[in-house]
């Protein structure tokens, strides 16, 4: 929502080639005003204290509203939410809120599937005290959400959000057996070119899969209690990937709740994902929002330059992330925390390669793996939802969440690959499901979809990555 009108509208060649670095959709939050969630992840405080507290000395008398009436309250600072038909007010609440932000995107709208999306069960109970209305006139809720609704309930029934705690093991030490692999390939193989690439690979790789478990541990799908998923989230995602949990977490939530959203006004990116200008454009609409010529240069021909972009993705994602906790440290001990142990990832991560290569050779390596992981991560994020529709008008939570994003089928080799994420659908409607239940859960998905007539895409890594391609093309002749 937050948008830097000021890149966009500059957009000569110096300022393309200085977004290099900080652009492609995931690469997004680049020279903005980062947004940041300075609750500690750690914190235990009674969420209904700090909601008594920041409604401390208001009079609450609980008013009947009517949508129309809560739809006027969509701004950070003065924000309600329907959840089941009650109206909540956490105007300016985001930095005492867990998830930061991402309660802005749902401002004066429905967030009753996006609410039940990312919380636990025991959460609803802190809502009573930002309770401040109940909508008259109620809508039926439309058949859509009432089997999407059932379907959950059926799901929660069956265990399907237990996790199983030997799946997530497994993948832990079989995630470090690659990072052996890189190690022992560098040590053994270094005096060959051949062996420097094949342990920077392979290093790749290991980031590659650490950043799905980390993401899995982020979406609390293994440990009902938060904190061990967070402790895990430090581990994966920051020593052994470099990447600030905190940084992650602001972005990734905001595109779970608004995938492929642009603001209904300014046109600009709501989703970070997709806000990937000056570089590159996903729709018209996107297009539209670059006014000068010189602006359109890069876009016009962004489907060339497509996968040279992923290469650097990872270096401006370490980049953001140190910059976030910086930023965050001047604010919050979490910071802190995140510092010392991104400080922790370099120590490891340079200290073996210069302690086992010569300089240039060293510096080689540290390139080659950075850029190796940023392709790997990147080619499965974009076909899980570039290409697809990108939208500016409010839409359901369910369809919002299926035009939105494209399953890439499954098989052995694709849902290693892709830890999971090739049932993006399935992860999208419900991202506290652990990653060995998503196959589980697609039929149904499918039949949902079936029946209310929602496109269900569900292709190859060839076709989806064509698909991407085709829509950049598209996009670049309009420029
Ligand atoms: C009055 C409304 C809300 C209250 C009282 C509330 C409260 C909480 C609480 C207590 C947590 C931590 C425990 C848990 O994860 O279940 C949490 C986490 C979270 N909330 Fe909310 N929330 C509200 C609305 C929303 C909305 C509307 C969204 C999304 C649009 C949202 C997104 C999140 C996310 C993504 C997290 C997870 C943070 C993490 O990564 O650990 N919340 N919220």
């Amino acid at each position: 929502m937050c948008q830097d009108q000021g890149l966009r509208r500059r957009g000569s060649l110096l300022k393309v080639t200085d977004a290099i670095m900080g652009a492609v959709g995931f690469i997004s939050d680049f020279n903005k005003p980062t947004q940041l969630n300075t609750t500690p992840v750690f914190s235990r405080r009674s969420f209904s204290d700090s909601a008594l507290q920041h409604r401390a000395g208001q009079q609450i008398s609980k008013q009947q509203v009517t949508l129309s009436q809560v739809a006027e309250h969509n701004k950070p600072e003065d924000c309600w939410l329907v959840i089941k038909n009650k109206v909540y007010d956490v105007s300016g609440w985001a930095s005492q809120h867990p998830g930061g932000r991402v309660i802005y995107t749902y401002a004066g709208k429905d967030a009753t599937d996006v609410f039940a999306c990312f919380h636990a069960q025991t959460t609803w109970s802190q809502l009573r005290p930002f309770h401040v209305g109940d909508v008259v006139a109620e809508e039926p809720v439309p058949e859509l959400l009432k089997d999407f609704r059932e379907l959950r309930t059926k799901l929660q029934q069956e265990g399907m959000f237990r996790s199983n705690k030997w799946y997530y093991l497994f993948k832990v030490v079989s995630n470090f057996s690659l990072l052996a692999a890189a190690l022992c390939t560098l040590i053994m193989l270094r005096e060959y070119m051949w062996g420097l690439v094949a342990a920077a690979f392979l290093l790749g790789l290991f980031w590659q899969q650490s950043g799905w478990l980390a993401h899995d541990f982020l979406h609390h799908q293994v440990f009902t209690d938060r904190r061990w998923n967070n402790i895990m989230g430090y581990l994966l995602g920051n020593v052994c990937q470099g990447f600030s949990i905190d940084w992650w977490k602001s972005k990734h939530n905001v595109h779970h709740a608004a995938p492929n959203e642009l603001d209904s006004g300014s046109h600009a990116a709501v989703d970070p994902d997709i806000d990937t200008l000056p570089l590159l454009a996903w729709s018209k609409e996107m297009l539209d929002t670059m006014h000068e010529r010189t602006a359109r240069l890069f876009v016009r021909m962004q489907h060339y330059f497509f996968f040279p972009i992923l290469l650097f993705a990872r270096l401006s994602w370490c980049q953001q992330s140190v910059a976030h906790a910086s930023d965050l440290s001047k604010t919050s001990k979490t910071g802190w925390w995140e510092l010392l142990y991104l400080g922790l990832h370099y120590a490891w991560f340079l200290g073996t390669a210069f302690s086992v290569l010569p300089f240039f050779k060293a510096l080689l390596f540290a390139v080659l793996s950075q850029m190796f992981s940023g392709f790997l991560l990147s080619i499965v994020f974009v076909q899980s939802h570039n290409g697809m529709e990108v939208y500016s008008e409010t839409k359901d939570f369910v369809t919002a969440q299926v035009v939105s994003t494209r399953d890439i089928l499954s098989n052995t080799w694709n849902d290693w690959f892709t830890g999971g994420l090739n049932y993006q659908i399935e992860h999208h409607l419900f991202p506290t499901l652990p990653r060995h239940n998503l196959g589980k859960v697609q039929q149904s998905i499918m039949d949902l979809c079936n029946k209310h007539g929602l496109v269900y895409e569900n292709c190859g890594m060839a076709t989806g990555t064509y698909r991407v391609l085709q829509r950049l093309a598209d996009v670049a002749a309009q420029a």
